[in-house]
């Protein structure tokens, strides 16, 4: 069975190359960790005491300002990051989706890429045999699929990238907002690849600013404020908490009916 559990953990950055401060006025900061200047070194504490337990079936949406700590944490359950203080155990094969662009390789074809970002993402090469003809139909590519990877536009790579991405089977599923980045149009033809997804991985952990992705493919959330869990709830509730208003207010109805279809929380 798939589980996260994180127990106290912080995790810090030493800045060795910091400038003395030039500006002016002194500016109040409202994004990013905080940076501690008790030491000769400043450090930004990034994740401060953290405490989580996820389990199998959670889908959490991770809300929060720039720099609130979110990508960090991601990566701190991805194992990217050791915690500086605390601990973190993660059971489950993971797979963590933060640029739609790692382990692409621009001098290899579209379809050795599809093999190789599948291995990095935990898959085997005889899984992704089986999928690669499924994953070219999706991408729409044609022969461009045997042509290297540079000749490819930004929309092709991304097509390619998020062809493979919602094609894999992680048991612990680790999203980025950059993925909500891309292409309006083509994120439509995606979704519900993306969804079908979230329904495969026993365990999502998504990291976005975008109200109605989080409410299509998460069911509880944590805001993260200056490196610290602020709260952590069920999604409608801490999304209302973190906005001051309830976001499904303004939602528009076709919007709310393609939610409550999809399982989400409207
Ligand atoms: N490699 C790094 N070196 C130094 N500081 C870092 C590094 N990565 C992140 N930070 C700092 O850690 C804090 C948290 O950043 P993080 O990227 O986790 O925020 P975020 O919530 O994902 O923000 P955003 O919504 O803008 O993507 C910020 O203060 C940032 O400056």
């Amino acid at each position: 069975m798939v589980s996260i559990d994180v127990w106290n953990a912080s995790v810090e950055f030493p800045i060795f190359d910091a400038k003395t401060r030039s500006l002016k006025k002194a500016v109040l900061g409202k994004a990013g960790g905080k940076i501690s200047n008790d030491t000769k070194v400043p450090v930004i504490e990034a994740l401060q005491d953290i405490n989580i337990s996820l389990r199998h079936g959670d889908r959490v949406g991770l809300v929060g300002h720039n720099g609130a700590g979110k990508s960090t944490l991601l990566r701190l359950l991805s194992g990217i990051y050791e915690p500086t203080r605390g601990n973190s155990r993660v059971v489950g094969k993971v797979a963590p989706v933060f640029d739609l662009g790692v382990g692409m390789d621009p001098e290899i074809s579209g379809y050795e890429n599809i093999i190789i970002r599948g291995l990095f993402l935990g898959m085997t090469r005889a899984q992704m045999e089986k999928r690669v003809d499924d994953i070219a139909d999706f991408t729409e590519l044609g022969n461009y699929l045997n042509m290297p990877l540079r000749t490819y536009s930004t929309g092709m790579r991304v097509r390619l990238a998020l062809g493979v991405v919602t094609s894999i089977d992680p048991e612990i599923l680790l999203l980025d907002e950059g993925i909500g980045a891309v292409d309006a149009a083509f994120l439509e033809r995606a979704r519900d690849r993306l969804n079908d997804l979230v329904r495969r991985s026993g365990l999502l952990v998504f990291a976005s600013h975008s109200d109605e992705f989080l409410m299509e493919l998460c069911n509880s959330a944590i805001w993260m404020d200056q490196g610290r869990v602020r709260m952590q709830g069920g999604l409608r509730e801490v999304l209302t908490a973190y906005k001051g208003h309830d976001p499904f207010e303004n939602m528009p109805q076709h919007v709310l009916e393609r939610l409550s279809a999809v399982g989400g929380t409207a």
